[in-house]
C-alpha cells in the first residue's frame, strides 16, 4: 500500500483549490511526474471537497492521493467530519494527521492523533503525523523535549512496521509558511533526534517511520534537504500549488543520493 521509493515529496493543498485550478496543476503535474525516476513517490493532499475529482485524474499514474485530517470514529453523529474509512473508500492512500494548523485551530491533542492514525491504520491509510516545535519552545531550548513528548503521546504502538507504512513529518511551526526554512544543520539534529526519540518509543531500530521534513520547502533547497540522511521526504504547503514549484521540488529530490 504505502510507497517503497526513497523520497517522498508530499504536497498539501490546505484550504486551496477548485474543480478548475486542480483540473490545471493536476494536469500540469502529470505531464512532469512521468519524468521522474521511480525512486521519487509523489503525493498530493488536496481539500475534502476535491479528493473525489483528484482520485479520477490521477488514476492509473505515480501520483498517490493523500487527505488532510481525519477522525477517529469510523462513523456516526459527528457534523463535518469525515472518517478513515470513508477516505479509504474514495482511493485514498495517505492521511495528514495533527498538522500545526489543526493543533492551533482545532486544539487537538496527542492522544486524539494517535487515535486518528490507529483509525487510519485500522483501514489500510498511511498516516504522516506531524510534530514540530514553536519558536518560543525553540529559544527556550526545549525543541528536543517538544518533539519528543509529541512521539511519545501521538504516535501509535508498531508505527511504521504495519503493512501501511508510516511517516512523521517534522514541521517547525516557525518555518511553516514564513519563507523562513530551517538550516540544513538544524534538520540534520532534529531528524536526528527524531529518528532516536522515535527508536526509543517504538522500543526498535527496524521498519521506523520515514521522516519528512516540512517548513517553506522550495525547489532552491529541496536538494539539499534531501540529501540529508534522515529526512526521507518534504511535506510541502505553498509551494505545491504551483507545478513548476512542485516538480522542482521533486527534482531535487531525484538528484539527491539514496
Ligand atoms: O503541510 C505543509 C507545511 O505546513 C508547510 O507549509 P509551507 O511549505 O507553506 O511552509
Amino acid at each position: 500500500m504505502t510507497h517503497t521509493a526513497s523520497s517522498l515529496i508530499v504536497g498539501n493543498w490546505k484550504m486551496n483549490g477548485t474543480s478548475a485550478s486542480a483540473a490545471t496543476l493536476i494536469g500540469e503535474i502529470l505531464d512532469g511526474a512521468a519524468a521522474l525516476p521511480p525512486s521519487v513517490a509523489l503525493v498530493i493532499c488536496p481539500p475534502f471537497t476535491l479528493l473525489d475529482r483528484v482520485g479520477r485524474m490521477i488514476e492509473g499514474s505515480v501520483v498517490r492521493l493523500g487527505a488532510q485530517d481525519c477522525r477517529a470514529e469510523p462513523k456516526g453523529a459527528y457534523t463535518g467530519d469525515v472518517a478513515a474509512p470513508m477516505l479509504a473508500d474514495l482511493g485514498v492512500h495517505y492521511v495528514i494527521l495533527g498538522h500545526s494548523e489543526r493543533r492551533r485551530d482545532h486544539f487537538e491533542t496527542d492522544a486524539q492523533i494517535r487515535a486518528k492514525a490507529e483509525a487510519a491504520l485500522a483501514c489500510g491509510l498511511t498516516p504522516i503525523i506531524c510534530i514540530g516545535e514553536t519558536a518560543e519552545e525553540r529559544d527556550a531550548g526545549d525543541a528536543f523535549l517538544r518533539l519528543s513528548a509529541q512521539i511519545a503521546g501521538a504516535v501509535p504502538a508498531g508505527f511504521g512496521a504495519d503493512s501501511a507504512g508510516g511517516v512523521i513529518a517534522y514541521e517547525p511551526v516557525w518555518a511553516i509558511g514564513t519563507g523562513r526554512t530551517a538550516s540544513r544543520e538544524d534538520i540534520e539534529s532534529t531528524t536526528a533526534h527524531i529518528r532516536q526519540a522515535l527508536a526509543a518509543h517504538l522500543g526498535t531500530d527496524d521498519n521506523l517511520p520515514q521522516i519528512l521534513y516540512g517548513g517553506s520547502v522550495t525547489a532552491r533547497d529541496a536538494a539539499s534537504i534531501l540529501s540529508i540522511g534522515t529526512v526521507n521526504g518534504v511535506l510541502v504547503g505553498g509551494a505545491s500549488l504551483s507545478a513548476d514549484s512542485f516538480l522542482g521540488i521533486a527534482a531535487g529530490a531525484a538528484g539527491s543520493p539514496s
